[in-house]
């Protein structure tokens, strides 16, 4: 099965607004507290989580539907230009604060853009992986206070109005309409239902009332007099085709009754119906429902003892919220007058035994996720979802659309050649994983060939007897093993992991998760349709997996590609053994359980198995795949599966959202900090015959 893992923090954001390869120069400013820092490469040793907000001004924060902003937009640049709008009452209302005060808007745009945001399903909610933060969106049906609804039932006013109106219309079924007065309720078309049904099926006229109560309009307008309008005269059409002195089908009530009194009309009715064209939640539905489990004085005054008599019906348009959490309803189209009298029938025709499956269902359902449930659920989802953006720090950086808070973990800061330096002067079994394309070669060099510079430092980190040293990376074998020919002693994980090779006499050795091919002929044909469409694109067929890159298309049409390419292959690969990832430009198609973590993990695991434990471990990457790597580490050591623990240094290159601790800006800086402590590595390191190193016991391992 396609499966995404977007723990990875670096999955959180679309590649678009958050170019990977770019990294932020400097953050300018540090929006929340502990500390106002300036610049992020803070000593976390002295910084004190408790101190609070470090502004002395009050921070108002207003809340609005829109921003009081007006928004332009270029149309030959295509970009946005944003002011204050004075007029707003919004902005003027600052008048009334003191001047110190810090206001800050919360709103939405008023104006059209692209949001077009990565999401995964995570277990019943919707996680956007947003700049180190998680935004969740969850349906979370709200529902009713079923108490307050029962209480009201109980009152001697409302059982009397059930007995009145069971008694008014004894013999006759009672359909139900309770809704709001504006245009998008269905009224009419509700009626046009039964007036359709009548037609059609004349024994059941005379026997079929529809109730309509009509809450007076929220608001007012033309267009909320013609819907009404139309009700009245739909009404009475109907009426005069089919009623007569004694019957008249469709009874309005277009005038405000007391709650009580619309209680008694749910608890007398056979069938509710809810036919709006659009809606909210509308939870008329489930409030029909209490009421019709009705109490024991209504039983009494049916003559009835036993609950198991409690039936209802409901009729549900499929626009309406609710209509979802309700299985045992009718559901209707409600621009389809046809539908709506299929429905009414079929309601009118079912057995009291189905009625009562109905009711109970629906019954069980609203009791048990009323109002409080609702309240409880989103409390917790909102602890789940904030639990760690606490002990986040947040940064802001950029202006207007490319306004965005970047939440960093407390402890990030810029991994220092000094302090790296001495840990590794003082480390004997030193572990070194390293990505390549963005870490050891710029992602923009048209050249990927490593230069001699970097074979250097890798030869002089591998033959320091104390080192074991892997390049993890998600390129092929082949490219790798010819580019580090003269490293006989590096390590090798190539495609994510599926091959790993100790050294450069050593055997491949091949992910677990090795599997037949297949899926390759489903995802290449699309692969090429993309390719096809958008120019500039390519290839790449791996033993392991398929690429397909974009690097030199136009970059945006080339990023929207990318996303729809993932959906479309993510949806067609459902049933495949492999995950659809998106990295610098590329989307790519690999095994499931390969991956840089894994690999990582493989060989922390075999070094502590041959009893060779690491005490100081590097990992350094700038991807999304390199994420994995660190939370392998970080899980790693949480897990405490080292004897002693080693002294980490996960790094990112780039100041962005990451699992990592440490930072460092660039490639340039990798190099510069590899190069610092080559130059500490004695050249040749006098080992005693006697002497077993790091390097010997991983020779055994190979
Ligand atoms: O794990 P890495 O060492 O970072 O390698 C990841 C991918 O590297 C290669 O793609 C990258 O280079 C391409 C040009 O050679 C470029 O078009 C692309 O945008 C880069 O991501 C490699 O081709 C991929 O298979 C690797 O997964």
């Amino acid at each position: 099965m396609v499966s995404k893992s977007y723990t990875n923090l670096l999955d959180m954001s679309g590649e678009d607004v958050f170019d990977f390869q770019q990294p932020f120069r400097s953050l300018p400013r540090f929006v929340t507290s502990p500390s106002i820092t300036s610049n992020p490469d803070w000593d976390t040793s002295n910084a004190d989580d408790s101190v609070g907000p470090a502004s002395c001004c009050v921070r108002k924060i207003i809340v609005s539907n829109f921003l009081p902003l007006n928004c332009t937009k270029d149309e030959a640049t295509g970009q946005w230009s944003f002011s204050m709008d004075d007029n707003q009452l919004l902005v003027q209302l600052k008048d009334g604060f003191p001047m110190e005060s810090e206001v800050v808007y919360v709103g939405s745009l008023n104006a059209e853009v692209d949001p077009g945001l990565n999401y995964e399903s995570k277990r019943g909610h919707i996680g956007i992986e947003y700049f180190g933060r998680t935004v969740s969106l969850k349906i979370l049906a709200v529902g009713v206070h079923v108490g307050r609804l029962e209480s009201v039932l109980r009152l001697p006013a409302t059982i009397s109005k059930v007995q009145e109106i069971e008694q008014r219309y004894k013999g006759k079924m009672v359909m139900l309409g309770v809704d709001d007065m504006d245009i998008f309720k269905g009224i009419s078309l509700k009626l046009l239902g039964l007036e359709f049904l009548l037609e059609r099926t004349p024994k059941l006229r005379g026997k079929v009332v529809l109730v309509q109560i009509i809450n007076p309009a929220r608001s007012t307008g033309k267009d909320v007099e013609e819907a009404i309008n139309e009700a009245v005269s739909v009404a009475e059409r109907i009426n005069i085709k089919y009623g007569s002195a004694e019957y008249k089908p469709v009874i309005l009530i277009d005038y405000p009754i007391p709650s009580y009194e619309k209680i008694a009309y749910y608890a007398a009715s056979d069938c509710c119906i809810v036919n709006a064209v659009r809606d909210g939640m509308n939870l008329i539905p489930y409030e029909y429902t209490v009421c019709r489990q009705g109490n024991e004085e209504i039983d009494k005054l049916r003559g009835v003892d036993k609950s198991s008599h409690h039936t209802s019906t409901l009729i549900v348009s499929e626009f309406v919220g609710c209509s979802p959490s309700l299985s045992g309803a009718f559901r209707v189209n409600p621009w389809s007058i046809e539908d709506v009298a299929d429905a009414l029938y079929k309601a009118m025709d079912l057995t009291q035994s189905e009625r009562k499956l109905r009711h109970d269902k629906h019954y069980r359902y609203v009791k048990t996720h009323d109002v409080a449930y609702w309240a409880r659920s989103f409390s917790q989802d909102l602890d789940r979802a904030c639990k760690d953006h606490y002990s986040r720090r947040c940064w802001t950086t950029g202006f207007g659309l490319n306004f965005r808070v970047i939440a960093l973990s407390p402890g990030f800061r810029r991994l220092s050649l000094e302090h790296f330096a001495s840990s590794y002067k003082k480390t004997n079994r030193r572990l070194i994983f390293m990505d390549y394309d963005g870490t050891l070669v710029p992602q923009s060099s048209v050249n990927k060939v490593p230069s001699a510079e970097v074979i250097s430092i890798l030869t002089s980190l591998c033959n320091d007897p104390k080192n074991c040293v892997f390049i993890v990376s998600g390129r092929d074998r082949t490219t790798l093993s010819e580019w580090f020919a003269s490293c006989d002693k590096l390590g090798i994980a190539a495609e994510h992991g599926y091959f790993i090779r100790w050294n450069k006499e050593g055997e491949w050795e091949t992910s677990s998760s090795a599997q037949d091919c297949e899926w390759k002929n489903i995802a290449e044909p699309i692969m090429e349709v993309y390719k096809e469409t958008t120019d500039g694109s390519a290839i790449e067929t791996k033993e392991s997996g398929l690429v397909w890159h974009y690097q030199d298309a136009d970059h945006d049409f080339g990023s929207c590609q990318a996303k729809e390419l993932v959906s479309h292959l993510e949806r067609v690969l459902a049933n495949e053994p492999v995950v659809v990832k998106r990295g610098h430009q590329i989307v790519e198609v690999k095994p499931q359980g390969v991956s840089k973590g894994i690999a990582v993990d493989t060989v922390i695991r075999t070094v502590i198995n041959n009893e060779n434990a690491p005490d100081f471990l590097m990992c350094i990457g700038n991807d999304r795949s390199d994420e994995d790597m660190f939370e392998s580490i970080n899980e790693a050591v949480s897990r405490s599966v080292f004897p002693t623990a080693p002294d980490v240094f996960a790094c990112s290159v780039g100041q962005k959202a990451s699992k990592a601790k440490y930072y460092v800006d660039g490639c340039s800086e990798v190099i510069r900090l590899l190069k610092g402590v080559t130059a500490i590595t004695p050249r040749r390191e006098v080992i005693s015959q006697s002497q077993v190193t790091f390097r010997d016991i991983l020779e055994v391992v190979s």
